[in-house]
Order: C-alpha cells, then sequence, then structure tokens
C-alpha cells in the first residue's frame, strides 16, 4: 500500500500542497482530480522523487519510498520520435543496464523480451518496429505506458496521460492503463482534466482544492455532484 501522510509542498510563501494523507492500494487505479493549480502535477512530482516535500512521509509497504519504485507517464513528449517503439520501451530500463550497452544500443536479450511483453500487454506488439514519430496519438501513449512498465515500478503515475487525445481513444488508453496496473498488481495513479473518461475504469477518485484533500472515495460512491464539489470548492 502506498501511504501518504500530513504531505506539504510549498513554492516559495506559495503552498501547492498541504496536509495531504490518503492511501492507495496496489491494483487499483485511482483518479486524481481538481482545478487547475490545485496541486496535481505537485503532488505526483513529490511521489515521483521530481519534488522534495516540505514535510510530511511517503511510505510503501510500511518503508520510505524510493525513486526506483516509481514510473510516471507523461502527457506528451519524453519519447524519441526518430526511435522505434521497442527502442523507446528499452529506454525506459535506463539505468539497469551498463551505460556503453545504451551507447551502442545494445540491450540485453532479457530487457528485449521484456520490451516486447510490454508492448504487447499495451496492444502493441505488432508495431515494435515502428517510428514513435508515425504513430498516432493514442498509440505513443501506449508506448509511453510500456516505457513506464520497462521500468518495473510498483506505482504507476500519469499525470493527464490522455489530454491531446479524442474522448474514445482516451478512454481505450485508460482501459490499458487499469488494464496493466490490474495485472501487475501496481499502484496506479492518474490525474485527469475529464473525470468521467475514467467512469469505466477507475477504482477511487481522489479530489484536491487549493492543495488539500476535497474528495476520497471509492467511484462507486461518486456521481457528478460529488465531482462538482472538487472543482466548486
Ligand atoms: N515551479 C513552481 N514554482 C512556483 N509555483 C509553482 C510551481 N509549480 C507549481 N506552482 C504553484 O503551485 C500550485 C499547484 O500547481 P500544480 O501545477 O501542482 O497544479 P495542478 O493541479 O497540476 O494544475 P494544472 O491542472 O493546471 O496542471 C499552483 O498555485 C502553481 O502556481
Amino acid at each position: 500500500m502506498l501511504s501518504v501522510t500530513a504531505l506539504e509542498k510549498r513554492y516559495g510563501d506559495e503552498v501547492a500542497v498541504s496536509g495531504v494523507d490518503f492511501d492507495l492500494e496496489p491494483g487499483e487505479l485511482t483518479v486524481l482530480i481538481g482545478r487547475s493549480g490545485a496541486g496535481k502535477t505537485t503532488l505526483l512530482r513529490c511521489l515521483d522523487g521530481l519534488a522534495e516535500p516540505e514535510s510530511g512521509t511517503i511510505r510503501l509497504d510500511g518503508d520510505r519510498i524510493d525513486p526506483t519504485d516509481v514510473a510516471l507517464v507523461f502527457q506528451a513528449g519524453a519519447l524519441i520520435d526518430g526511435k522505434s517503439a521497442l527502442e523507446n520501451v528499452l529506454d525506459g530500463a535506463l539505468g539497469r543496464e551498463p551505460v556503453w550497452r545504451e551507447v551502442l544500443g545494445w540491450h540485453a536479450a532479457g530487457e528485449k523480451r521484456a520490451a516486447i511483453e510490454r508492448l504487447h500487454a499495451v496492444g502493441l506488439a505488432g508495431d515494435a518496429d515502428r517510428r514513435v514519430g508515425d504513430l498516432s496519438g493514442g498509440e505513443r501513449q501506449r508506448v509511453g505506458i510500456a516505457r513506464a512498465l520497462q521500468q518495473e515500478p510498483r506505482v504507476l503515475l500519469a499525470d493527464e496521460p490522455v489530454a491531446s487525445l479524442d474522448p474514445a481513444t482516451a478512454r481505450s488508453v485508460l482501459k490499458r492503463l487499469a488494464t496493466v496496473v490490474r495485472d501487475r498488481h501496481l499502484v496506479g495513479f492518474v490525474s485527469l482534466h475529464q473525470p468521467r473518461l475514467a467512469d469505466d475504469v477507475a477504482d477511487r477518485y481522489l479530489g484536491l482544492s487549493d492543495g488539500r484533500v476535497v474528495l476520497d472515495a471509492p467511484s462507486s460512491d461518486v456521481d457528478d455532484a460529488r465531482i462538482a464539489e472538487v472543482y466548486d470548492g
């Protein structure tokens, strides 16, 4: 379980996240919602170790979280257009392979097998050799998920992973994300600007307003009115 307690992050005098407590279970996808500026990205960055909180604790199964336990799927970019889907996924293993292998583009056979299996998990096994620059937005996002899986995380985070996609493609990408979270028993935590896109796949909703948690509930208890309260609060 991922447990966040009394988390606080400031930028100078600006309090971005304050008094934040919640628990996330592995195998579940939690959707993070809130108005622009509510603190969603800041919270995800604290979990990924990209931002240093002023106070509070982040624990994974009782231990202090290690950044290598966490992978972040970015909204766009982060992929290299000129490389194939497979090569981009293999880049997710950076740091686990010796530098000379990275430089020469020689990857261990086990890493390659794993990368192909991860492309398969996101429905892109047949596209391994295609240039990422030639893929559609939804396919690119799925390569991004496979790349994050290549890091072998226990926690999978995504910051607005479907913002640039049409609603049908966005739903299908979120479905893939939820499936890998469930199948691999990962803690899944995804921020979305359009919460209803996750209707079919969200297990929980966590809502932030002015850096504080104002909603933390299973999706079965969350209706349009409760979502609206997060944005109106
Ligand atoms: N690097 C920074 N320096 C100063 N203030 C920052 C920085 N990053 C974020 N903030 C401030 O912290 C608050 C939370 O920002 P954050 O980006 O976490 O919100 P968000 O919910 O992700 O917003 P959005 O939905 O627009 O991406 C905002 O008031 C923002 O202006």
